[in-house]
């Protein structure tokens, strides 16, 4: 299967969308190896070269501002490929950024409930966005909010409760997948 989901992306990146705690890090990071391309993940970046945590960023820049450096790294991460790129969850919602994914490869959104999602991202309180005062009700407007954009993604992957090697392979299935669908279109 790795053989030929390789040979479906070419020289394509693989990018990795959808909300916080889906996995796309996680999942990005193991699809990565099995396809044996670099990995990257954009938050990570973003952190490196600012050397600030996301958390710092949205402290002293404000969001707006955050989204403008977001939109520039991942420009600049899609300009070569191929490569799996774990977005940072509000990354496809923002139109530049957006352009900029459409254009630099495939998108694959990794689509979880609400309950899935929230059994996560409760474990670590470092996402900005999220500290209010009743995050799981933020979480869940987030959803409802983004999930029609992250539904523009070239493919949908449900990420469910199983483990991280197994959302890998269907990662891996999902893009040869299309890969057939295309060749017969
Ligand atoms: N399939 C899975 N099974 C169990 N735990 C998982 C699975 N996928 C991710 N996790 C765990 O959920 C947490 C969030 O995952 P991850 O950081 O990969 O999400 P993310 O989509 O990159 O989120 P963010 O947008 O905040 O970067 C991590 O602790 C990770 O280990
Ligand atoms: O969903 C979001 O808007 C975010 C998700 C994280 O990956 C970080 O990029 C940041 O916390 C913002
Ligand atoms: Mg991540």
């Amino acid at each position: 299967m790795k053989d030929r989901a390789r040979a479906a992306l070419g020289s394509r990146n693989l990018i990795l969308v959808g909300l916080m705690g889906a996995g796309k890090s996680s999942v990005g990071r193991i699809v990565a190896s099995q396809l044996a391309i670099p990995f990257i993940d954009s938050d990570l970046e973003i952190e490196r070269v600012s050397r600030m945590t996301i958390a710092e960023l949205f402290a002293a820049y404000g969001e707006q501002e955050f989204r403008a450096l977001e939109a520039r790294v991942i420009k600049r991460l899609l300009k070569s490929g191929p490569r799996v790129v774990s977005t940072g969850g509000g990354a496809f919602i923002n139109d530049r950024t957006r352009k900029h994914i459409r254009k630099g490869g495939l998108s694959v959104w990794l689509k979880a409930d609400l309950d899935v999602l929230w059994d996560r991202v409760a474990k670590r309180d470092t996402r900005p966005l999220l500290k209010t005062e009743n995050p799981k009700q933020t979480l869940e407007g987030l959803m409802n909010a983004r999930y029609p954009i992250y539904a523009q993604a070239d493919l949908t992957v449900l990420s469910r409760d199983v483990r991280k090697e197994i959302m890998a392979d269907e990662v891996l299935k999902a893009l040869i997948e299309a890969q057939k669908e295309s060749a017969a279109s």
